[in-house]
Formats: C-alpha cells, structure tokens, sequence
C-alpha cells in the first residue's frame, strides 16, 4: 500500500517537473523570436482564396493579371477544375468593396493598373461616373457594369469625379456604408497645371493658365478658385463632404508623388489597407527612362514591359514663376487643414 502511494508521489513528480520543462522551453522560444508568433498569427486571416491558388500555382515567374482571369468563372486561368470546386469558384457581378474617388490628374489610372496586377482584385476597366452622371440608372445598372468576381475578390472601380461631387457621398453610402474608398492626392498645383494640359489638348485655342487662375484675367487680382483645375484642389473642403458619412478609417490616401517615385512602397500601404495579402511589390515595376515613370515589367499574355497610354505624363508647359507663388500662398492654409484633417503631411510647399 505505502509502495502504491509512494509510487503515485513520483508520477506527480515527473508529471510536475515535465509540465514545468515544457512551461520554459516555450517561454525560451517566445523570447527569442516573440516576432515569429505574431506574424503567425497576423498572416492567417488574410488570404483570400485566389492568392492561395496564385500561391499553389506559384505564379512569381508567371504575373496574374485581371486580363487572366477566366471571365465565366472569375477563376485564374489555368486553375484546374479541380481547384475551382475546391474553393467553390463560383464568379458573380457584385457591386463594388472599394473606390478610387479621386482626385482627377492624381495617378488614379496608374493606381488601378497596378491593383489590377493583384489576383484578389477585380476591377471595372473604364470610368462608370454612377454616383455623379449616371445615379438614374439605379444600381442594378451599376452592378452590370463590374466584372465578374469570386467570393473574397474584391470588386472595385475609379471614378475620379466622385470626390467633388457634391451627391457622392450620400450616394456611395447608402450604396454600401462599408465601403472603402482610396483618394490618390497630388500637390494641387501641378495638378492643376496637368489638368489643364488635358483642357489644352483637346482645345488648343484656350486661354493661358496665368489669366486663367486669377479673378480678371491678371496676376494682380485675387486667385479664381472657382475656375476648375483650382477648385479640384481644395482637398479640405471636398473631403468634409466625405467625412461626413464615413470615417477617416475608411478612407486612405495615396501619395501620388510617392506613386512614381516609389510604387512599390505604395503599393504596399493600398494593399495593407484592402486587407489584401502584398502581393504587388517592386518586383513588378521598373522605372523607363524615356517615359519618365514607373512602367509594368510585363503583362500578362506578353512578355513586354508595359507603360500607361500617352495621355499619363504629358509634358506640362512652363508657368511663370510669380504665378507659382500666387498659388502657393493660395493653397497653403487649404493643405495645412488636409494634412489636419488625414493625419498625415505631404509636403507640398
Ligand atoms: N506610372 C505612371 N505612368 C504615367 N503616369 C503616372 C504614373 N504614375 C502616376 N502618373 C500620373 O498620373 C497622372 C494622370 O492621373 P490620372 O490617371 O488620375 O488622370 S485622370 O484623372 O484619369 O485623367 C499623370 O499626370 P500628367 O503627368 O500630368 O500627365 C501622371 O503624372
């Protein structure tokens, strides 16, 4: 009996002093890598089911664009069919997770392109103006309008113009108050003087810039920040509209200076803010010389490399000088209280 007791004493023993040694050597690991155990966990909820089958597929030497994307099924081409019942690949038109809204001239088009690039996006090819042109047309219109799409893609589209339009806001939200929705933001001068680069192009016999920009005509008067390219620049203001329906959580601005200087590193904040695995990094771009900006090392179906159309990054024409500061004592107090507003300075002078 004694022997039976004393017995059962030792199993408690071992049994204490091996729940103690397992106790240490995990407290060991934690310490020497604590990084390790929450990236685990971080990196679990994030994949969506196409980045896993781009994953399986090892598609690295192999870029997935939305051009490969099956359009009946929404799958990666050359996912078996084996793959698509596993994951239920089952494509619909949905309307969209999130929107580019603006600003016109800030590198939207560039933005999407290079979303396009990720395999959990799906995205609208050309602009649907719905919240500001076309609202009439009922969302059954709008829906019809995105490309077909998986469970866990997200739909999305560019619309530079919804961010100064005044019905957008309320529109968007009772469209979807979950909605998320990305401004690429420029200096406002240059992105005026883009603008009316455009305006020039399609009518040469326009005014100048200078007599545009000021109340009479002359660099004497008061800035007109009625006239459009100016008025588009007045970040604070238009984004009040927005903030107003939803919150600054919401919302992410791009850098679009930083766009071309630094893709990548854009790149990586838009997908960090989708929720999207980063799947787009520098890998995918080069910078060409000739073009002046970032360029696509290549598309999908083709092994050439791949630059936006010539109308994205016209030559600007030369502003006089004294203009230049005009502007710039114009718009410093309107930067200064969007920098406030987003938390975040861009540093334009
Ligand atoms: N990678 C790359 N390639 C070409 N262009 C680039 C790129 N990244 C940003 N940009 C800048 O995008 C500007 C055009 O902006 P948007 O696409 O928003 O214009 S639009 O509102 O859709 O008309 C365009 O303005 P401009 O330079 O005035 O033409 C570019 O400066």
């Amino acid at each position: 009996m004694a022997k039976e007791r004393c017995f059962q004493l030792d199993a408690r023993k071992l049994f204490f002093m091996l729940s103690l040694a397992v106790f240490f050597l995990s407290l060991c690991i934690l310490l020497s890598d604590p990084g390790q155990v929450v990236e685990y966990w971080s990196a679990q909820p994030s994949v969506h089911p196409v980045t896993q089958l781009y994953r399986n597929k090892n598609a690295s030497a192999n870029m997935l664009t939305n051009a490969s994307l099956d359009e009946s099924t929404g799958a990666p081409a050359g996912a078996t069919s084996t793959d698509a019942t596993d994951m239920e690949l089952t494509a619909t038109r949905r309307l969209p997770q999130a929107l580019i809204i603006g600003v016109k001239k800030g590198g939207t088009r560039a933005l999407l392109e290079f979303l396009r690039l990720h395999p959990d996006v799906r995205a609208a090819g050309s602009e649907p103006h719905f919240f500001d042109r076309h609202y009439d047309r009922g969302l059954d219109w709008y829906r019809s309008l995105m490309p077909k799409a998986l469970d866990g893609q997200i739909v999305m589209e560019k619309t530079p113009r919804y961010f100064v339009s005044a019905d957008s806001p309320a529109r968007v939200h009772a469209m979807s108050r979950d909605v998320k929705l990305i401004v690429v933001v420029r200096d406002p001068i240059t992105r005026a003087i883009s603008d009316y680069t455009q305006i020039v192009s399609k009518t040469p016999s326009v005014a100048s810039f200078e007599s545009l920009s000021f109340r009479n005509g002359s660099t004497g008067a008061e800035v007109n920040p009625r006239w459009s390219p100016l008025w588009i620049g007045l970040y604070a203001r238009h984004l009040e509209r927005w903030l107003a329906y939803f919150p600054s959580a919401q919302m992410h601005f791009v850098h679009g200076e930083r766009l071309v200087t630094d893709p990548a590193g854009e790149m990586a904040r838009v997908q960090d803010f989708l929720g999207l695995e980063r799947i787009v990094t520098d890998k995918h771009f080069y910078f060409n010389q000739t073009k002046g900006f970032p360029c696509l090392k290549k598309l999908e179906g083709s092994s050439q490399p791949h630059c936006l159309g010539r109308t994205k990054g016209r030559a600007h024409p030369q502003i006089q000088d004294g203009v230049i500061r005009r502007l710039s004592e114009f718009y410093r107090p309107h930067n200064l209280r969007f920098y406030e507003m987003v938390g975040q300075d861009f540093g334009w002078q």
